[in-house]
């Protein structure tokens, strides 16, 4: 980390509307850049971070909410311009298209130019763990530990801006290595599986580390 923007730091929300957010908010407890964690619930909240995590849970009831307390337009302005970190139902939330949507459709926030199939995998009991490589984040040699559960996955990257951070690898079910998991488009960044389920903390910090070079 560089020392003179550990200084200023940066104030992340998370989006506490539905889902894992308390987890989230653990794991960016011990992160140096790290200035302040708020739960963002309210317009004004939002307005007051400088990044913000949208975790996982259920994009459905997510977006019913948020459209309940009036923080879908909000989301989506902010989305645009500030760095947001999606996960699991999150990342659904971020994608410009979804499918497996429930009949009638449902509220995206839109942003990122991928289109995501929702409970690619099944159901609960289809949940599973995997090592993923994040060879541009991570290095070759540090794989993480993710877990997945009722996750999407990316089935189509519309825009040459999106860059493949993950797949998954051939070993895992019927699979063939070249599932994308994870994607970075500039402020905006995905992830299909739920990175706050174990202590390892390093996409958090290179979250973080994002949202401080935006910032600059
Ligand atoms: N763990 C999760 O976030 C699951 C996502 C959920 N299946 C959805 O469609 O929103």
């Amino acid at each position: 980390m560089v020392s003179e923007q550990t200084s200023s730091g940066v104030t992340v929300g998370v989006l506490a509307l539905q889902g894992a957010f308390l987890e989230h908010i653990h794991m960016l407890d011990n992160i140096p850049s790290v200035k302040e964690i708020l739960a963002v619930r309210t317009e004004a909240q939002l307005n007051s971070v400088d990044c913000l995590i949208i975790p996982g849970g259920e994009s459905t009831a997510m977006a019913l909410i948020a459209e309940r307390c009036n923080m879908l337009e909000p989301l989506r302005k902010f989305v645009r311009a500030k760095p947001t970190w999606g996960t699991c139902a999150g990342m659904i939330m971020l994608a410009d298209e979804a499918t497996g949507a429930k009949k009638g459709g449902q509220q995206l926030l839109g942003g990122l130019s991928i289109c995501v199939n929702r409970n690619q995998f099944g159901t609960q009991k289809d949940s599973f763990e995997t090592m993923l490589h994040f060879p541009t984040v991570l290095g070759e040699n540090r794989p993480f530990h993710a877990v997945f559960i009722r996750a999407p996955v990316i089935t189509a990257i519309k825009s040459d801006d999106v860059e493949v951070l993950s797949r998954l690898e051939s070993t895992v079910g019927n699979t063939d290595g070249e599932t994308i998991v994870a994607v970075r488009q500039g402020h905006l960044m995905a992830t299909a599986f739920h990175p706050e389920l174990t202590r390892d903390n390093r996409l958090h910090q290179y979250f973080v580390h994002m949202a401080l070079h935006h910032n600059q």
